[in-house]
């Protein structure tokens, strides 16, 4: 099923992110997490890929796996760093054998220490979109930056390109990790003013150890608000206080965006299923109003 039927329907929806393993050694813990979240029979899942295709086989096998075994729609994400215009085609020709319809366009995190050329055919997640709708009936969402992309120089400019993005075939966005929710309304009252009319997901992360806060930070340039500080000053070394603490906040910040009219949450999972669990479990009723 695509995702934009899904979140064209009138129910609100809840999603979860799995990463596959970088090892053969780990897909067997990897696939029973992944599984276990396919369980709790989420709105769609999505599934995520290494740069340059280095865990294709992996993504594709954990998409099909979730879709055949549990019914739960997938979107396998697809990256264009390190990757040229053939080996693209061949993921998605391998994509759509395994029944994946939806694809997240990403132009991916550079990697450290690659020895190859990281932009060849795409510099862009723009112009990976263009291509994946040239190859097929498949639907394909993009990524956008409530707090603007790092290699950005400006907010205008990050939204300029943005709008490019939807241009080129981007049907729905979800957005980086925040932990403000200011910052997402803020955004999407900037981008409906430039004119990007197309549906936008808030991706929330909720950060369930210490060493997450660093890695969120390095990765999107967030800002962490003084009330989250603090509660990884106070709870970040006690793992089960910390995972608690985290899933609160997160479903705090998710019932305070349900309130302001978001019907569409994506959580970053990160392969835990009594994360995405906990979370389910305190929107049971919520996301039925
Ligand atoms: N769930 C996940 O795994 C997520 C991963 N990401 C990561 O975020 C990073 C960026 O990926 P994308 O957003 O797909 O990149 P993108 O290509 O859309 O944007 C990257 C940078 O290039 C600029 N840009 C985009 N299109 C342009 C154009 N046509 N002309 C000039 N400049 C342009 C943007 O403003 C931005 O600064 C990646 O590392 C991706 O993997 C981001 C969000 C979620
Ligand atoms: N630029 C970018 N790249 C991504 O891969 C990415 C995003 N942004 N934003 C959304 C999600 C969030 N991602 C994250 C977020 C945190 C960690 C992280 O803290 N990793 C720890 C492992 C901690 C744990 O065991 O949970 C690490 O040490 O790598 C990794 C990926 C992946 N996604």
């Amino acid at each position: 099923m695509k995702i934009r039927d899904i979140i064209g329907q009138e129910k609100a929806t809840l999603s979860f992110e799995v990463f596959p393993p970088k090892k053969d050694t780990d897909f067997a813990s990897v696939e029973a997490a992944a599984l276990g979240i396919a369980a709790l029979r989420p709105s769609y899942m999505s599934v995520t890929y290494g740069a340059g295709g280095s865990t294709k086989g992996h993504t594709i096998k954990l998409a099909n796996e979730i879709q055949e075994k549990y019914g739960v729609p997938t979107i396998a994400h697809l990256t264009c760093v390190c990757a040229n215009k053939d080996s693209i085609r061949t993921a998605l020709s391998e994509m759509k054998n395994a029944g994946i319809e939806n694809i997240l366009a990403l132009r991916g995190d550079i990697p450290k220490n690659y020895d190859g050329q990281v932009f060849t055919d795409f510099a862009h997640a723009s112009e990976l979109v263009k291509l994946i709708k040239e190859s097929g009936d498949f639907c394909v969402g993009g990524a956008c930056y409530p707090e603007v992309h790092p290699d950005s120089a400006n907010k205008q400019d990050d939204i300029a390109n943005l709008k490019k993005k939807v241009e080129a075939g981007c049907e729905y966005l979800t957005t980086q990790m925040f932990f403000d929710n200011n910052i997402f309304f803020n955004f999407m009252y900037r981008i409906r003013e430039a004119g990007i009319a197309v549906p936008v997901i808030p991706g929330i992360m909720p950060i369930t150890k210490r060493v997450q806060v660093k890695n969120a930070v390095k990765l999107s340039g967030c800002n962490v608000p003084e009330r989250f500080k603090n509660i990884v000053d106070r709870f970040g070394d006690t793992e089960a206080a910390m995972k608690q603490a985290g899933i609160a906040y997160a479903t705090d910040q998710i019932i305070d965006l349900l309130a302001n009219g978001v019907k569409h949450i994506h959580v970053y999972s990160m392969n835990k299923p009594e994360v995405a669990a906990g979370i389910q479990a305190n929107l049971s009723d919520i996301l039925l109003v």
